[in-house]
């Protein structure tokens, strides 16, 4: 048998990926990307200010550039990329990500075989209790995590791109730490926005608001999205809290937010990632793995979620794509 030298590469590029994860992280984790931006450009001065080896920084710093992550050399000097740049201590960035996706994430996908072979988690195998209970328990962890859905938030913007709310009520469910909610109310000055999340949410999200965007044009409400939701608005958002939930109980929120709409103009808007069964790009598909592996979720294709909504009474009028390969759905009310 001749040997297929591009499959034979093809294999080793998607094996070694969980190394090039792994040395990323240990980069973030020795603050390699802040040490290089204040002025660290040897490895004797990045190991003196790590406390690592200077022989294994140098080595990883050498797999680092061919990485794309900096530039230069231990004799001309590294510099920092866009990439490293990206991983810089400080708001919006992903150092948060790369740690948890470097330690518990990574410890749960240790536990994939078990976690494909039987549809469940393997965070919970690896930590012996479900993801959301152990970050109930361990707050560092649960801010890290919180820092990492920010993080993965950049499409927030765009959203009032893709939508007009223009003099609208908005009613974000499971709106979380309030960033989409000020983003939008931030955009449209006129708009006016409700908040529901559960009870331990709502501090978090009513600071965030408040100092967004002031006291007076947001409200956050405690309560369960499965029991009902705000009544009365224009806009109904559901940004990312599907993918945990059965198809049952999702029906059952889009049947909350079609009978709390203020009418037939108003509009339901969910903001999640689909995967396609055909032609799939890697990140949905990836992702859709990632929520197995960590709760036991998935993501849906976008036809089972536009039979979900019919049963609702409620039909997809139009997409629109955001970064990250996340998906706006605008979805109205059928009429009587
Ligand atoms: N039953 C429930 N009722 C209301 N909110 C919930 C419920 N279950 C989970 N959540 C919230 O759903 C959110 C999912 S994380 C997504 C947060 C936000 N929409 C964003 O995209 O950044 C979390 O804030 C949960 O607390």
């Amino acid at each position: 048998m001749t040997a297929d030298v591009q499959a034979t590469r093809d294999v080793v590029d998607i094996i070694t990926g969980g190394w090039r994860a792994q040395a990323l992280y240990t980069a973030v984790r020795l603050g390699l990307p802040d040490h290089v931006a204040a002025g660290c450009a040897h490895d004797a001065e990045l190991a003196k200010a790590s406390g690592a080896s200077e022989q294994g920084v140098h080595r990883l710093m050498r797999l680092l550039v061919a990485l794309g992550v900096f530039e230069g050399s231990d004799s001309a000097g590294y510099r920092g990329t866009r990439v490293s740049a990206a991983l810089l201590d400080g708001p919006r960035s992903l150092r948060d990500m790369c740690l948890l996706y470097g330690e518990e994430f990574y410890s749960a996908w240790d536990h994939a075989h078990h976690a494909i072979s039987t549809e469940s988690s393997g965070f919970e195998v690896a930590y012996g209790r479900p993801f959301y209970d152990y970050l109930g328990d361990h707050p560092a962890l649960a801010r890290r995590f919180q820092l990492t859905m920010n993080a993965a938030s950049m499409f927030f913007h765009q959203v009032p791109e893709v939508f007009d709310f223009a003099g609208k009520k908005v009613v974000d469910v499971g709106g979380g730490g309030g960033n989409l909610l000020a983003t939008i109310l931030a955009a449209a000055p006129d708009a006016t926005g409700t908040l529901l999340d559960r009870d331990h949410m709502l501090p978090k999200a009513r600071e965030h608001l408040t100092a967004a965007v002031g006291p007076d044009r947001a409200e956050v409400v405690g309560g369960d999205m499965f029991e009902g939701v705000p009544e009365g608005g224009d806009v109904y958002i559901l940004c990312r809290v599907l993918a945990g939930h059965d198809d049952e109980d999702v029906v059952g929120v889009f049947e909350h937010c079609r009978r709390a709409m203020a009418g037939p103009s108003s509009r339901l808007l969910i903001l999640d990632r689909f995967v396609a069964d055909e032609d799939s790009t890697v990140l949905p598909a990836l992702w859709d793995l990632h929520l197995l592996v960590t709760t036991g979720g998935e993501h849906r294709t976008l036809d089972r979620i536009a039979r979900l909504l019919e049963r609702a009474g409620l039909s997809v009028e139009s997409t629109a794509e955001l970064p990250m390969e996340t998906t706006a759905l605008i979805v109205a009310p059928h009429t009587p």
